[in-house]
Formats: C-alpha cells, sequence, structure tokens
C-alpha cells in the first residue's frame, strides 16, 4: 500500500488539482492507497508520522510543494522511518508546488501523471530504492531539511512571506509570487548585512564581512529553481555551503540573476564551501529557513551546527 501526503493548498490550488487527476488513476491501476490531506502548517508532519505507525507502506508520497516534501521528511524522520511493520519505506513525490527544487534535483517530471507513473514503475520494479542524506540543524525542535537551509537574506524574505497576510487573498486570485516578490523587494531594502564565520569538519574558520545569505544545501537549487549550490548532491554524504558576502544593495541584485544558471560560481562575492559539519557563529537574531520554511530557533544561539546524516531515508527517483 502506498500512503499519500497531499497538500491541496500547495501551488495556489494545484496540489488539490493534481489529486484529483491520480487518484482515478490509482483506482483505474488498482494500486492499494491512503490519503491524507494536510490542512495548515506543520500537519504533514503530523499526518506522516501517524501514517507511518497505523499502516505497512511500501511508499510515502508528498503531493505538493518543497514545503510538502520538508514536512513529509520530518514526519518520516519523527516515526523513526520505520512503518507499522518495521520496514523502511521509500519516499516518493509528486510535485504540485510552485518551485519544486526537490524535484528538479530527483529528475521527477513536472507532469503529475508521468511523475506517478516512474514512481509505480520503479515500485514495480522491486530495485532497492536510492539512499538520500538529510541536514540536520542541531538545537531543540530544529527540523531537519531535505533540500537546503538558509541563513539571512533569504531566510528573511520567508519569514515574511510566511506572516504575509494578503497571502491568502493573492493565492485565491492566483498571484501567490507576487508575495514572494514583495517580500523579497522588501528585504532587499531593510536587511542588514552582518559579520559571520563558517567551519567546515572542524578546519580552519572562515570570516566574512557583509554577509547577505549562507546557505548549506543538499541539493543545487533553492527559491524555485536558483542554482544556488550548483554541485550539490543528495547522495554524496557531503553538504554544499554558499556564503554570499563582501559586496552592496546594488552588486547584490547584479548578482541575483545569475544564481537562475548557476552562473554566480567564481565571483569574489561568492565562497562554496563542502563538507559533513557546518559550524556557522552569526548574531543570534539571524533569521533560518529550511528548506523554504521559517525556522524559529531559541534565542540567543549564536551558532549553528549543522551536519549531514548520510543515507538518512530511502527515495525513488
Ligand atoms: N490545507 C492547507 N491550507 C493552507 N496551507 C496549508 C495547508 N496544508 C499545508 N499548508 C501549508 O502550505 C504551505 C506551502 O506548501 P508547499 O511548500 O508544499 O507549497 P508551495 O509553497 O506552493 O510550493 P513550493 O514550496 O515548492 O514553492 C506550507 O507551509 C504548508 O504547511
Amino acid at each position: 500500500m502506498i500512503g499519500f501526503i497531499v497538500n491541496p493548498a500547495s501551488g495556489n490550488g494545484r496540489g488539490g488539482r493534481v489529486w484529483k487527476k491520480l487518484e482515478p488513476e490509482l483506482k483505474r491501476r488498482s494500486v492499494p492507497y491512503r490519503a491524507a490531506f494536510t490542512e495548515c502548517k506543520g500537519d504533514a508532519v503530523a499526518k506522516t508520522e501517524d501514517m507511518l505507525r497505523r499502516y505497512s507502506l511500501d511508499a510515502v508520497v508528498a503531493v505538493g510543494g518543497d514545503g510538502t516534501v520538508h514536512e513529509t521528511v520530518n514526519g518520516m524522520e519523527r516515526a523513526g522511518s520505520r512503518d507499522r511493520s518495521g520496514r523502511r519505506p521509500p519516499f516518493g513525490y509528486v510535485p504540485a508546488g510552485s518551485g519544486n527544487d526537490y524535484a528538479r534535483a530527483c529528475g521527477i517530471p513536472r507532469d503529475p501523471a508521468e511523475a506517478l507513473d516512474r514512481l509505480l514503475r520503479e515500485l514495480a520494479s522491486g530495485r532497492e530504492p536510492l539512499s538520500a542524506d538529510l541536514l540536520r540543524l542541531e538545537g531543540d525542535g530544529a527540523p531537519a531539511a531535505a533540500n537546503s537551509y538558509g541563513f539571512g537574506l533569504d531566510a528573511a524574505v520567508a519569514e515574511a512571506v510566511n506572516r504575509s497576510t494578503g497571502k491568502r487573498l493573492l493565492n485565491r486570485l492566483g498571484l501567490g509570487k507576487l508575495v514572494y516578490l514583495f517580500a523579497l523587494l522588501r528585504a532587499l531594502v531593510s536587511y542588514r548585512p552582518v559579520r559571520a564565520s563558517v567551519t567546515v569538519d572542524g578546519g580552519d574558520t572562515r570570516r566574512f564581512e557583509e554577509v547577505w545569505l549562507i546557505v548549506v544545501a543538499n541539493n543545487p537549487c533553492f527559491g524555485g529553481g536558483m542554482r544556488i549550490c550548483p554541485g550539490a548532491d543528495m547522495r554524496d554524504g557531503r553538504a554544499t555551503v554558499c556564503v554570499v558576502s563582501g559586496l552592496g544593495r546594488l552588486g547584490l541584485l547584479c548578482l541575483f540573476p545569475l544564481v537562475f544558471a548557476g552562473r554566480h560560481v567564481g565571483l569574489k562575492s561568492v565562497t562554496l564551501l563542502e563538507g559533513r559539519e557546518i559550524e556557522i557563529e552569526a548574531p543570534a537574531g539571524m533569521p533560518v529557513q529550511a528548506d523554504g520554511e521559517s525556522v524559529r530557533l531559541a534565542a540567543g544561539e549564536a551558532v549553528r551546527t549543522i551536519r549531514v546524516a548520510p543515507g538518512a531515508f530511502m527515495t525513488l527517483g
């Protein structure tokens, strides 16, 4: 049996529409399944955990955007990645969000019927699912990340979007992306870069001035297709770190379009590092996001450690 975690609100309601296409297909193919529909933020964590505790599953499949991937994978983590019969069902994904960075990294088709077909074929093949890494941020209750953690400007944008009161209305009008654009423009004007340092695998500490953002990534893209860490690979047991620092607002604006093609690599203001354990020392109030979802950390923490958990979950595709 396959357990589906469906976020009907993802992608401005695309999640609900995608499920309406998937369900008849599952019935037509006589695929046994259970579906749980998320109702609010955090619900996919609880519903995934519940699904795993109650059933023996061949796979747990998220239908939604990167936020749904994030919560589903964290729900699997909470259940110890095991189902009712003690097996480790693999994670599968049918993209229905607006960004879909996880799907990009895995080469999962954007078309839901194709994504489902690929997933079912893989399950039927009997091949061993691939193992994938997770990123874990040390600290009480901090969620794991499937794609990336971001510290700084990008996290300030995520925080502003989460708080936005007009988001629901704009989503209903199909203008959800405008919320991100407004939040980004505002952050570009108001965000103040900070001083920070990064230590990788206990080596030399690198110090940076005027830091706009630090991304620790498992996958190349974040923010809906920005190739911030082009070399990141969720199967190599390592994280890629990208630090954007030492430039003014105008410089940052010019850098922006380059990131979509990964052409920012090599610029003086961009530092890429790689390792298994990343220590970031930054002002305590620096905003943090995990897979695009804003994260609240205990106040006063100035040093954050992120560890790669190699092969922490199994994945289809
Ligand atoms: N029924 C619901 N109504 C409103 N929000 C929901 C519901 N279920 C889940 N959510 C929240 O919706 C948010 C967005 O989900 P998700 O990230 O999957 O979609 P997206 O933002 O459209 O896609 P992407 O992150 O790929 O751009 C998440 O914060 C999630 O917790």
